[in-house]
Order: structure tokens, then sequence, then C-alpha cells
């Protein structure tokens, strides 16, 4: 794909809330970039590396200035937001009414005017941000409910660009999405794209139908397939393009890690450090409330308590990322998941061998690879989950075909990942006997579902998943 950005502007422009990147403040004052959390940037950054692009977004940080900067090759486009915009629009609208709302209100979504307001007022901002740094004819795409409004906002500075839109979080049911007090000037929003793109089919179809009822515009009734078939809205002389892309990971390049002398020798060093249980169980998640954490450590708890489970021989990994830590959701959901590996370990640990190791900070990739491939069972249990990246990375980095992946019928993977064991992360029984038969499975019946599951996240990369959509949307010369 040739696309540079030039002192005429940028050809292929990524606008998210976050930049790859984010400015972090060391003890001793001093900033630094570090990686930003999430599987958006996870999913993006090897794309918009062999693009030549640039990137449009919030350094993660109230208040600050920073001037365009160029980071491994990538130009990075810093859009500043207020703390009042981050405890409005990040914080607020984004994270607390899009967020729960759009994973079936798990969660109360709080609708605030302010907030709303404030969600308009950033969007304008990244659009306006992007429209000028964009060249002529130039293709943007858009990421992810915090920028909803952006494509409309954009087409009316810009109309000479081709705009692509993708959500990586779920779209709900129409029941759900009609809650929302500003439900048809989201769906106005984006409308303004070429082509709007969702994890899963469901998704499509239920934006579909919202603008056929809500913004009143003719739409295809036709189910929509995956990577092809899309469905169309007709807004006013454009067709604009509603399909499901799911996303994927860099599988070729996580297999190659995990496959190091050192990263093998690392997984095995962990084992040695866990105390040489037979059975690790890993959990990888950001600290977020539908990721299911509490339902997987309640699962673990009662088989401790049943013993069909032994301390003796399984411990528990649970990485838990530090994320929207302002948010009061978080910050009560936080307490409620330590209370319980306080529990499990007080009940079940020994010196210097707990039941649970839990992390609440973020640790480098190679040492992610090496608990990957020292993990017996991989533990993916959200109640609701856009896609979920770490499903298929665990499979990527399991060449030897060992351990096994518990994984949630509610994440967006599910619908790939078809040799997991699959579980309904609300029935207790149901988690505590796949993580059982997951723990004690045949060795040979193993090895069969972890072929399955890699030739599937090896075939379906992040590569052909952004292939698939720029195909689809156009603009992007290849
Ligand atoms: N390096 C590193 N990556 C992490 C850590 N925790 C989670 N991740 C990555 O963050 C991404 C999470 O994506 P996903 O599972 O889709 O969930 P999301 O957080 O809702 O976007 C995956 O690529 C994980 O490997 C960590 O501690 N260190
Ligand atoms: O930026 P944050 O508020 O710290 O949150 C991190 C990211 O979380 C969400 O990730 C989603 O995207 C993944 C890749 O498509 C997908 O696998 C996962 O299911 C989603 O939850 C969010 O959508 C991103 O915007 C955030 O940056």
């Amino acid at each position: 794909m040739a696309a540079s950005s030039t002192t005429s502007g940028a050809d292929f422009v990524v606008v998210a809330n976050r930049l790859p990147v984010d400015l972090d403040t060391q003890p001793d004052g001093e900033r630094r970039w570090k990686r930003s959390p999430g599987g958006l940037v996870t999913a993006l950054e090897p794309v918009l590396r062999s693009n030549d692009g640039a990137w449009v977004g919030w350094t993660g940080v109230a208040d600050v200035d920073v001037d365009t900067f160029v980071e491994d090759g990538l130009t990075l486009h810093p859009v500043r937001l207020s703390a009042a915009e981050v405890t409005e629009y990040y914080e607020g609208f984004s994270n607390g009414t899009l967020w729960p709302l759009y994973h079936d209100v798990v969660a109360t979504p709080e609708y605030h005017r302010h907030w709303w307001n404030s969600y308009v007022q950033v969007n304008q901002r990244f659009a306006e941000a992007t429209a000028a740094i964009a060249a002529q004819g130039a293709t943007v795409w858009v990421q992810d409910y915090q920028l909803q409004l952006v494509p409309k906002m954009l087409r009316e500075l810009r109309p000479d660009l081709t705009i692509g839109f993708f959500l990586h979080i779920p779209f709900p049911p129409v029941e759900l999405f009609m809650q929302l007090p500003w439900r048809t000037e989201i769906v106005q929003g984006l409308l303004g794209a070429d082509l709007i793109g969702f994890h899963l089919p469901g998704g499509a179809q239920n934006f579909l139908y919202l603008s056929r009822r809500l913004a009143g515009q003719p739409a295809s009734r036709a189910s929509v397939g995956v990577r092809s078939r899309p469905g169309t809205v007709e807004v006013g002389d454009r067709t604009v393009r509603v399909g499901a892309f799911p996303i994927s990971i860099d599988s070729g390049q996580l297999d190659e890690l995990s496959r190091r002398p050192e990263v093998q020798a690392r997984a095995a060093e962990i084992r040695a450090e866990l105390g040489n249980p037979s059975r690790i169980i890993l959990g990888v998640d950001r600290l977020d409330y539908t990721k299911g954490i509490d339902n997987r450590l309640h699962a673990l708890h009662e088989l401790l308590a049943e013993g069909r489970i032994d301390a003796d021989e399984t411990v528990m990994v649970q990485l838990a990322t530090p994320s929207r830590e302002n948010v009061g959701l978080y910050i009560k959901m936080r307490e409620g998941i330590e209370q319980q590996v306080g529990r499990i370990n007080g009940d079940w640990s020994k010196v210097g061998r707990p039941a649970v190791h839990y992390l609440h900070q973020p640790v480098p990739r190679e040492e992610l690879v090496a608990l990957f491939v020292a993990a017996d069972v991989m533990l993916v249990t959200p109640v609701r989950d856009g896609m979920n990246l770490v499903a298929k990375e665990y499979p990527a980095c399991r060449g030897d075909l060992g351990g096994a992946l518990v994984l949630s019928e509610f994440a967006g993977a599910a619908a790939e990942l078809k040799d997991a064991y699959m579980v309904n992360p609300h029935d207790l029984d149901g988690v505590k006997d796949a993580l059982v038969a997951a723990l004690t499975q045949d060795p040979t019946e193993g090895r069969r579902r972890m072929r399955g599951l890699r030739r599937q996240v090896l075939t379906h990369d992040v590569d052909r998943w952004a292939r698939s959509f720029l195909d689809s949307l156009g603009g992007v010369e290849q």
C-alpha cells in the first residue's frame, strides 16, 4: 500500500481517541512515552507502520500541548484535552455512558447533558485536527465509540476525503441503543462515513435497522456477511456501506516471538518461580467489569473448596492492567476483585505459595508472551467483549500445540475460535466444569483443539483484517 505524509498532508490517516503511546510521568517527574493499553492500539500499530501513515489522537494526559512528532516512522498528531474534557468526554460520556450501554448494560449507563456537550466539542476538535493534516483526496480511518460524530463533522469540513469508521466494541441491540437520548445524532454522525465496520454481522444489522428507524434513510435488509456482502444505507446522493470485519492480531510475529529461545527459557523460569506447579491457569485483561474476572475467581474459589482443584498442584496468575482508574465503577470493581483474591489466598495459600498471583501492573510484551507459553489453561470469560485479542494471542503463541483456551461465548472472538472450551460466564457451574475439563484434557484432544485455534488465527491476521476493510473502503492505493 503506498501512502505517505508529505508537506501537502498525509494520504492515509488513522484517527483514534488515543495515540499508540501515552505520555507517562515517572516518579522523579521525568516524562516518557509508553505504549498505550488495550487491543485497539495492538491491532492498529502494525497496520499503520506498514502503511507509513499519520495518527491523530490524545496523549493520555490532560492539559499538555505536544507538537506533532515522529515515532518509529509514524507521524503522530496529538490532540489536546483539558482536565474537564477528560472527566466529561473520556471518563464521562465515553466510559460512563457509551461503554456500559454498548456492553449490554452490564453496568448502568449514566446520561448527563454536560457529558454529551463535551463529547460533541471534543469530536469537533478531532475532526478539525484531521481536516488540517489530511492531503487532498486522502483516506481517513476513524476508530471507535469515542469518535462516532467525527465522520459527519469531517465530511462537512472536507468532502474530498474517503472516510472509514470501525467500532471496536459491540454495537448493542436496538432495544438498548434506544435508551440513548442522543441516539439519532450518533447514527447520523456515523453515516458521514463511506464504510462503517463492526466486528460481527449482528452489530452491522442492528445499525442498518437504526438507520431506517432513527435517520429515516433507506437501508438494505439482506443479511450482512463476514468481510463480504456489506449492507447499504442511502444518504442523499451517497451510498454508505455497512459491514462485518472481525479484527485480529499480528499472529505471525507472535508465533515467531514465542519460539525464541529466550522466551521459551523465560517460560520455564516462570514455572519454576511459581513453584513448579503441575498446572498454571492464566488470565490477562484490562481491569474492566466487562471482562468477567470476578466470575472466574468465583469459579476457582468453589473448585478449591470442593477439592476439584488442588492448590498444591495448580496456581493461577491474573494480570490486571490498570484502566480508567478515575471512573467510579472501575474503583468499586477493583476493590471487589482484590477482596476475592485476598479471600482465595487467605483460604488456600501456603507461605511462599499463593494460590492466585495477582498483578495490577502492565508487564513487558516478552514477559506476557512467556506467560502465554507457560500457561496450561487460558481463561477468557468476559460478560461482553467486542473481540478480545488475548483469546487470539494465546493460540498464536502455542506452536507446541500445548495448552487449552476457555472462552466466553460473549466475546466477539467466540464466533471464530470454535475449538475453545466455550462457556457462558454467567453459568458458574458451566465455567467450573469447563475449567476442570481444560485442566484435565486428554493430550491428543488438546492438540487437536489447539491446531484448530492456530489455523484460524494464523490465517486470519490483523493484516487481513485491515486489507479487507480498506479494500472495501477503496481510495487507498494497495
Ligand atoms: N504488553 C502488555 N500487553 C498487555 C498487558 N495486558 C494486556 N495487554 C494487551 O492488551 C490487549 C488487550 O486487548 P483485548 O483483549 O482486545 O481487550 P481490550 O483491553 O478491551 O482492548 C492485548 O493485545 C493484550 O496482549 C500487559 O500487561 N502488557
Ligand atoms: O483507551 P482505554 O480507555 O484505556 O481502553 C483501551 C481500549 O479498550 C477497548 O478495546 C477494544 O478493542 C479491541 C480491539 O478491537 C477489542 O478486541 C476489545 O474487545 C475492545 O474492548 C476500546 O475499544 C479501545 O478504544 C480502547 O483504547
